[in-house]
């Protein structure tokens, strides 16, 4: 179940956290067959990688098997004072069976970590591409943080049981049963003694690892909420210098530092005598064992070399036990990240072509909107009843309040949702009814906070259309107005985007944004003007660009410049929701209504200047 915790310091209780941080992610959960039945699926196939793996296991196998009884042999011969070239046989086999070991061991490590490596990377390449196609209303719902951890943490997480827990834990049971097997069939009562021991190795196993492995699941949540920490000041440095937080946030950060530190040896108590114990349970067993053996020694029932052999079968016990501990513990950490993955696997995305969808032809740019509610949550519309047209290459600007609802529109237009009832409609054409990259292909939109990805400023530009040659992407740059900006960088266009485009100022990275539109040239374009305010010279710029953009295409901009609002078709005034006013500047200004309020309280030192 989800769990929401401020963070703790230790067991002092709650810290006046400036920040809460929430630990939803359950690190285990009970065993659930369907998960596990799931999660067998991802290794079907790869037949032949498991089963050479489990192959090279066998040879392993045989080995652990085997080495045991031949040592007992040799003793056997030693104190027999058997002859050498006997001894010498038997020293040749050992070293024949070591070295079939090494190759198995090659093998199956090899083996194992490919096939684990290739679950992990189909999982992962699955989980990326079907959260690429899930709706706006999923990244809506969760911090893009938490899909990272998904992605990234979940999917490692379950690394290990694909690389070494299924195919050693099927050695692992053959290997259990063959010894046991083995010693029975040598002697049932020395078998018997020795298997006095094994029950509290599988207790030891699992409580400890259990332990253990909690304490450590502790060190690692609070590395990464002090990574969360760490990430957070860094990037909020400005605002906390601003706000004069750098002491409170000190404190915060030692505070947390300390209870990862206190955590750190807490976990590695509990481990350290992890090794010890077993070694004293080896050793009780040895015990005895040779305390009942040299018993049977004495009475002649066996020889010292079988009691040799059982002291060497005693010491392999240990491996498959504590593997198939890890293996419990290794299947309960995958049972809560697969379920977690595999939530967002079946989550559908909202908006998605349903059924036979038809191409929506070439587009001329007719756009309209009949009677379109639409509610984020239900029951709380963000718009309601909205009509409009607009008539190709016509320029509508969106204007209200903030809340109002423009972005809403323009949201449902790129069909990032679709609408509660009424219709979008694109030359006549149901939105719903034809597909959705037949519509976004033809479909341009800049955003306020351009998102500038790493590359080259010629990378970024390109962007709008990937197959554009050099010369189209420095025309656009031209007919946007930033070819001169881009050329008095050192590297000119071939200039590093770094950090999302820090080093650019806002207006730049506006004018860049633009560019990739245009070379794009699609028929219909959104506009989310920003509302930064910008040097004079750059938004004199901006301005003469946007006409230039905005020339010949049906636009839709959700307007911040007094200079954009007149020069439109058609402006739609929002408030609450609904278009309480529409027209063109001077119809409205002359109307003295909602619009005239509007741009006097909101525009008026823009007007002073435009
Ligand atoms: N993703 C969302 N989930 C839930 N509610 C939302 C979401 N986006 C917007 N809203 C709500 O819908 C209403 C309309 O918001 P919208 O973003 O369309 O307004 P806007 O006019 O574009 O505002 P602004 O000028 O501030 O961008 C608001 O009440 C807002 O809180």
């Amino acid at each position: 179940m989800a769990r929401q915790s401020a963070f703790r310091s230790g067991e002092e209780g709650l810290l006046r956290a400036p920040f809460i941080y929430r630990d939803d992610e359950a690190l285990e959960k009970k065993l659930q067959l369907s998960l596990i039945l799931r999660l067998a699926s991802y290794m079907r196939p790869y037949p032949r990688l498991i089963a050479f793996a489990l192959l090279a296991t066998g040879g392993n196998l045989v080995v652990t098997l085997l080495a045991p009884y031949l040592v007992g042999r040799a003793v056997d011969a030693l104190v027999g004072r058997g002859h050498a070239h006997v001894l010498l046989g038997y020293a040749a086999a050992l070293v024949a069976l070591y070295l079939m070991n090494f190759l198995a061991s090659f093998f199956r490590i090899d083996l194992t970590n490919r096939l684990g490596q290739r679950v992990i990377q189909r999982l992962r390449d699955e989980l990326f591409v079907h959260v690429q196609g899930l709706s706006a209303d999923f990244f809506d719902a969760r911090p893009a943080g938490s899909i990272l951890v998904r992605i990234l943490n979940d999917v490692n997480s379950l690394q290990d049981l694909f690389t070494n827990g299924v195919i050693n834990s099927i050695t692992n049971v053959f290997t259990l049963i063959g010894i046991i097997a083995i010693m029975f069939s040598l002697n049932w009562q020395l078998a018997t003694v020795t298997l006095v021991v094994v029950p509290f190795m599988f207790m030891l196993s699992l409580r400890l690892t259990v332990q253990i492995r909690r304490a450590w699941q502790q060190v690692r949540l609070r590395l990464s909420r002090l990574n969360a920490h760490l990430a957070e000041a860094i990037q909020g440095m400005r605002v906390t210098t601003a706000y004069v937080r750098a002491d409170e946030n000190q404190r915060f950060f030692e505070e947390m530092n300390r209870d990862y530190m206190r955590t750190f040896l807490r976990a590695q108590r509990f481990s350290i005598p992890f090794g010890p114990l077993v070694d004293l349970t080896g050793a009780l067993g040895s015990a005895l064992l040779f305390w009942y053996g040299v018993h049977l020694v004495h009475t002649g029932v066996v020889t010292v070399g079988l009691l040799v052999a059982f002291a060497n079968y005693l010491g392999s016990f240990w491996t498959p036990i504590s593997q198939l501990g890890q293996l419990y513990n290794q299947i309960l950490v995958a049972m809560a990240s697969s379920e977690r993955i595999f939530q967002y696997l079946d989550t559908r995305p909202t908006v998605a072509d349903q059924g036979v969808v038809r191409e929506l032809p070439p587009v001329r740019g007719h756009v309209e909107f009949r009677h379109v509610t639409f509610a984020y949550q239900a029951d709380r519309p963000a718009i309601e009843d909205i009509s409009f047209v607009a008539r190709p290459g016509e320029t509508i600007a969106l204007v209200g309040h903030t809340g109002a609802g423009k972005s809403t529109v323009v949201n449902l237009l790129a069909r990032f949702y679709d609408p509660t009832s009424g219709e979008i409609r694109i030359d006549g054409h149901d939105l719903r009814s034809v597909s959705l990259a037949s519509v976004r292909r033809q479909m341009g939109m800049v955003l306020q906070d351009t998102f500038l990805f790493s590359g080259t400023l010629m990378d970024n530009i390109r962007y709008g259309r990937p197959d554009a040659t050099d010369e189209e992407v420095i025309a656009a740059a031209k007919a946007v107005y930033a070819d001169e900006f881009i050329r008095r960088f050192p590297d000119g266009y071939f200039t590093e985007v770094q950090e999302r485009g820090a080093r650019l100022s806002q207006g730049q990275r506006q004018l860049i944004s633009f560019a990739r539109a245009i070379l794009a040239d699609p028929r219909i374009l959104i506009l989310d003007e920003a509302t930064a305010s910008i040097d004079t010279y750059t938004e004199h710029l901006i301005q003469r660009a946007l006409r230039v953009l905005l020339e010949g295409r049906t636009s839709f901009v959700v307007a911040h410049r007094l200079s954009t609002i007149r020069e439109s078709d058609q402006i739609l005034v929002f408030d609450g929701g609904r278009i309480v006013e529409r027209g063109r500047h001077d119809d409205l200004m002359r109307r003295r209504g909602f619009y005239y309020k509007l741009v006097q309280a909101q525009y008026r030192s823009m007007m002073s200047e435009g």
